[in-house]
């Protein structure tokens, strides 16, 4: 068990949970724990028996997105490129996942968290929490490669209205614009619940065809350098006014 992501694997049903754990910082992802999902994302694409990945949090939040304290606001141009880019990485790796993969939204989410979560093949979302990318508000654009992916999972049109109104959502509002497939409220026992069901029914040839299915209708050349854009586009509005003031501002709310 790694230290900030735990690994459950469920052999008998082909399926591995993969939970960020650093609730008392709603899963904010730091660097440390940004290396370590890294290498069990990796270690997944060597994994020629798990049909299903369901990526979740401890605790009330999904994910507050990347770690300010370390993407912190004082970072130059140069820096921010560099130090983004390994989470892209990440979302990369997980985008291109020879299996099924799931985002597990027990709870609320924002900026990077979101990113994550739109990695995924499918997203369930906890009714309790409430969800945005919110990079907007903060005087920057997503950072880790989310935006581009964005597209591939919703309508252009809300796509881009979302990122430019960078507001708070809920769960059904997200199921209204299709980001998510459905909405729960009782969520702690993944694999026994409804929605999670017919993924575990199916068999490990199956999840693994359809996943290479949509891999192949996809011009993945296009966007990974899509991506790779996004992140170079981010790193400008970093050094940005608004965006050190909103930093400081977050770290200042008490
Ligand atoms: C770097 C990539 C970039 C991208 O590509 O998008 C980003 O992800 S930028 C980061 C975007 N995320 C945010 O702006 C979220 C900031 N956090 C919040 O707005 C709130 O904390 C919350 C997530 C809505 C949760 O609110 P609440 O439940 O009221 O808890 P607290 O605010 O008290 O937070 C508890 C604890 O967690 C720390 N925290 C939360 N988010 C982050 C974060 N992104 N980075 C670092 N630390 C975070 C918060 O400081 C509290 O810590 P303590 O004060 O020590 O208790």
């Amino acid at each position: 068990m790694g230290e900030w992501i735990n690994v459950k694997r469920h052999d008998d049903i082909h399926t591995t949970i993969v939970t960020l754990n650093r609730p008392a910082k709603r899963n904010a992802l730091s660097f440390d724990m940004i290396r370590e999902l890294s290498d069990v994302v990796h270690g997944l694409h060597q994994d020629h028996d798990t049909k299903l990945v369901i990526f979740t949090g401890a605790g009330v939040a999904f994910c507050a997105g990347g770690d300010l304290s370390d993407f912190h606001g004082d970072l130059n141009q140069g820096d921010a490129l560099e130090l983004l880019t390994p989470m892209k990485d990440v979302l990369w790796q997980i985008t291109t996942l020879p299996m099924t993969t799931i985002a597990w939204m027990n709870g609320l989410a924002r900026g990077g968290g979101m990113e994550l979560a739109t990695a995924c093949d499918f997203r369930f979302a906890n009714e309790a929490g409430h969800y945005g990318f919110t990079q907007g508000q903060l005087g920057i654009s997503t950072g880790w490669g989310g935006g581009t992916l964005l597209y591939e999972r919703i309508s252009h049109q809300e796509a881009y209205y979302w990122l430019v109104m960078a507001d708070v959502r809920s769960a059904p509002e997200l199921k209204d614009i299709r980001y998510v497939q459905a909405t729960f409220t009782d969520g702690d026992h993944i694999l026994d619940h409804e929605l999670i069901k017919p993924f575990v029914a199916r068999d490990v040839e199956q999840l693994l065809h359809w996943k290479q299915q949509w891999l192949d209708a996809r011009d993945l050349t296009r966007l990974k350098e899509r991506m790779d854009q996004e992140v170079e586009a981010c790193s400008h509005l970093w050094v940005s006014e608004a965006h050190r003031q909103a930093v400081a501002q977050f770290f200042n709310r008490k």
